[in-house]
């Protein structure tokens, strides 16, 4: 649905990291504050384009060149399509990282393939409900792989429900690598000034949180980086 970059990676694990991004369409969720809602609501029909691996790794380096060495792959839900095995082959081909968005919701064989996976299950406030028996056996399954891979999880907190949410899901994958990210409630505004303070605000609120909480430890606080630096602003 979308190719672009190269910008940086504004979320999670590798944060800061130089990126191209792929965004596939579709998902099987419908979150209420999805700040990607045009992959899934009708309104971005008119940009799906079927496309070969081959057609994406060439329009990848159209617009990246050899300025490139790490692609991540978003959605929507990506884990929704078993073809993307194809593309992930090509940039292994050509020693390109792969990093992966996905809320864990669908496994896909692919998966083992990723260097830098973030597994991002949704909290009360997006009004979904997660499916435990389906991301346990995820993380079961790249347990059981041992390889060179690192999974991460992140969560997006909206409210102190949601950071309740967050805790137990960390408390029941206590090695997973566990990130906590402030919620966008503003997804619209093109008044950068105003919500980049209001985002401040958010992450500083959360960080108070956290450091509060005498039963969270291991944990990251982030905010989303791209919005702070380009707001609202969509291909970046
Ligand atoms: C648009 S989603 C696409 C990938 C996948 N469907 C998922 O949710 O993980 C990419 C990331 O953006 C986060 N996200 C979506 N809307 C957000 C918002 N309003 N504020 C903060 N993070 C948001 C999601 O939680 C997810 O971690
Ligand atoms: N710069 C930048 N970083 C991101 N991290 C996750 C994104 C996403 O929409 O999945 C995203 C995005 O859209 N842009
Ligand atoms: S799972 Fe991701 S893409 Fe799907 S609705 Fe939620 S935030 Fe948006
Ligand atoms: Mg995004």
């Amino acid at each position: 649905m979308e190719i672009f970059g190269p910008t940086i990676q504004g979320e999670g694990m590798v944060v800061g990291q130089k990126t191209m991004f792929v965004r596939t369409a579709g998902c099987d969720y419908s979150c209420s504050w999805c700040d990607s809602s045009f992959t899934w609501d009708g309104s971005g029909k008119h940009l799906i384009v079927q496309m070969t691996a081959e057609e994406i790794w060439s329009e990848l380096k159209r617009l990246g060149g050899s300025g490139f060495s790490f692609v991540t792959i978003s959605g929507g839900n990506p884990a929704l399509l078993r073809n993307l095995d194809a593309l992930i082959a090509i940039l292994k081909e050509n020693n390109i990282k792969i990093g992966v968005e996905t809320q864990g919701s669908r496994w896909q064989e692919w998966l083992y393939d990723i260097d830098e996976l973030t597994i991002s299950p949704k909290p009360p406030s997006s009004g979904m409900t997660t499916d435990f028996s389906v991301l346990s056996d995820i993380f079961e399954k790249l347990n059981n792989q041992n390889n060179e891979q690192h999974t991460s999880l992140k969560i997006v907190v909206f409210n102190q429900v949601d950071y309740d949410y967050a805790k137990q899901v960390h408390l029941r994958y206590p090695t997973i690598p566990f990130y906590l990210q402030t919620g966008n409630d503003d997804i619209t505004t093109t008044d950068n000034p105003q919500l980049i303070s209001r985002l401040l605000g958010k992450y500083q609120e959360l960080i108070d949180w956290v450091i509060e909480d005498e039963e969270l430890r291991d944990v990251k606080v982030l905010p989303q980086l791209h919005a702070l630096v380009w707001g609202n602003k969509r291909g970046v």
